[in-house]
């Protein structure tokens, strides 16, 4: 599992250490592991590294330190390196050291901006020290225009490789927020801790891919921000049946979705739980959906029944459900029912405070937007886009329910709130019907968990949240190899990582040579 902490947290972290008197070899630390991480970047991409055209944009702080040392060292090594200082100042020791190693010097101004963003194009890389954590608000001028440069080449294709230190340069450390400008990376080397920032909306989409590299803080981080499950975790949470097992130990899902205008979205739920793997589907909804459940998924047991009226270990209600009154009842009934419960779609509406952290609302931003709107808060889907760690917790607080924010990096928020993000997704799950593969993902999750209830911790049905989504975007990815995805063919790449996470050797039979008995 990754652990995240915000820039703030970082910051901290480092102090007692400056205090002493290390700030230079923590700096060293991250350089090193700055010029390390881009000349392997700079190998993959040209053959070698001898030779290779660098940019340094370099501010005025330590993050232009950091980048000014990684520069010097990659000149040292055949790298032709130009620092482009965005501040009238730089860290001097730094700068010095990258004159040393040949690399050559100017200052960014309004009358050579042109020329340096020309520069920064020509290169193969550029290196992003421009801001880090110390940093507050967007790129200001003249950085500003050539950050829109660069950003506008990689949109169109070309341009350098972008690296940035420590982290995009504009975005908030805290929370991934891009109050301005930033310039977009293909890789975030970042030093000390991933920091929330390059884990959560803008941020995480700025980032490109993530390298952390240890400088020796771990001692004084304390407790994380936000984390992300990774393959581990992963293996840990997906169900597997025991020889002991029957179907209703398993865990019995049940759905509660779809309606005569919108049956797919049923289908696509049962479907995905199915794939995940549950002891049974218990599908109550119109007679008319029933049956084409029925002929797609054989297996699931359908009645028109309500909630209060059948046993089932988890509910997962809303998708498909659309306007119809008996199916937002079951939604209605499944939130009060005490049991785990996915609440997605349409009947995330029907949400509000009161509920528990077993309730798993599972919006994108314009469900939440509008929940949030019910409750009075005044947000925008813009604002929510903008800053989901702060929505995402803050509808979890006020609802009382986890919550799984859909989106690039989709954020599962605990009430009390712990947080994770998970990226595993493509871009080509922005589909119709992919959010309801999810809820089936998850949906089985909640049926199939058997942690024991007092080790159930306050961020426990996150984690199960940040779980789905993370198999999800997997199982997206898979599909995506072969072209666009189509949710409702995703059931064999879940099923495939299901198999794959949760492969272990069976008991099998012995056979001891020594016994005499072999053969
Ligand atoms: N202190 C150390 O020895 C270490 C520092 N580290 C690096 O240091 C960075 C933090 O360094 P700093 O605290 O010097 O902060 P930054 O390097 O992020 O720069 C802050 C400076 O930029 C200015 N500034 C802030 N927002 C601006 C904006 N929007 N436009 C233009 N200028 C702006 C501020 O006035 C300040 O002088 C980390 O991100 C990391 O890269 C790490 O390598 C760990 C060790
Ligand atoms: N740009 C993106 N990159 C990766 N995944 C995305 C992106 N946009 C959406 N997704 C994923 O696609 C799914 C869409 O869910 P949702 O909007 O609820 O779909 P639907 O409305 O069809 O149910 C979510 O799992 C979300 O995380
Ligand atoms: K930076």
């Amino acid at each position: 599992m990754i652990s995240a902490y915000t820039g703030t947290a970082v910051r901290r972290a480092e102090a007692p250490l400056l205090a002493e008197g290390r700030g230079a070899e923590l700096m060293q630390r991250a350089a090193y592991g700055l010029h390390a991480a881009a000349a392997s970047a700079l190998k993959t991409r040209r053959g070698r590294l001898y030779g290779a055209r660098l940019v340094v944009l370099a501010g005025s702080g330590n993050n232009g330190g950091d980048a000014l040392y990684a520069a010097a060292r990659l000149a040292a090594r055949g790298v032709a390196a130009e620092a482009v200082l965005t501040a009238p100042t730089a860290h001097p020791e730094a700068l010095a050291a990258f004159r040393t190693q040949g690399g050559t010097v100017r200052e960014l101004t309004e009358v050579n901006a042109a020329e340096c963003a020309a520069a920064c194009l020509a290169a193969d890389a550029v290196l992003d020290g421009v801001l880090g954590t110390g940093g507050s608000g967007g790129l200001r001028s003249p950085v500003r225009a050539l950050a829109e440069e660069l950003n506008a080449a990689r949109e169109r294709g070309a341009g350098p490789l972008v690296i940035a230190c420590d982290l995009p340069s504009g975005v908030d450390a805290d929370t991934g927020r891009m109050p301005g400008t930033c310039l977009h990376a293909d890789m975030t080397v970042t030093f000390g801790a991933v920091k929330t920032g390059l884990l959560a909306g803008p941020g995480a989409v700025a980032a490109g891919s993530i390298h952390c590299i240890d400088i020796g803080l771990g001692d004084y981080l304390g407790t994380p921000d936000a984390y992300r499950l990774q393959e581990a975790e992963l293996a840990r949470i997906l169900p597997v049946p025991d020889r002991a097992d029957h179907k209703y130990s398993r865990g019995v899902l049940g759905i509660a979705a779809g309606s005569s205008a919108y049956p797919g979205a049923a289908l696509m739920a049962t479907g995905a739980a199915l794939a995940t793997g549950v002891g049974m589907v218990r599908y109550l909804g119109p007679e008319g959906v029933a049956r084409l459940i029925n002929l797609a998924h054989p297996e699931a047991v359908c009645s028109t029944g309500t909630v209060n009226g059948t046993h089932v270990q988890a509910w997962l209600a809303g998708p498909g459900a659309g306007d119809d009154e008996e199916q937002r009842r079951r939604a209605v009934d499944a939130m009060a029912s005490g049991l785990p419960a996915v609440i997605d779609a349409d009947a995330v509406a029907a949400a509000g405070p009161g509920l528990h952290p077993a309730v798993v609302l599972t919006p994108h931003a314009g469900e939440l937007t509008a929940l949030l709107r019910s409750m009075g808060e005044e947000v925008s889907r813009t604002d929510i886009e903008g800053d989901p760690v702060r929505f995402a917790r803050l509808a979890a607080q006020r609802t009382g329910a986890t919550v799984l924010l859909k989106g690039w990096a989709t954020l599962a928020a605990a009430p009390t709130g712990e947080l994770y993000s998970q990226a595993e997704a493509t871009p080509w799950l922005a589909t119709a019907g992919s959010g309801d593969t999810l809820s089936g993902i998850l949906g089985a999750l909640l049926a199939t968990d058997r942690t024991p209830a007092d080790r159930r911790g306050p961020g426990h049905y996150a984690r199960l949240a940040a779980a789905a989504a993370s198999l999800h975007g997997r199982a997206g990815s898979l599909a995506a190899a072969a072209g666009p995805v189509a949710p409702s063919r995703l059931d064999p790449q879940i099923r495939s990582l299901v198999a794959e996470f949760t492969a272990h050797p069976g008991p099998g039979i012995q056979v001891s040579s020594k016994s005499g008995v072999e053969k």
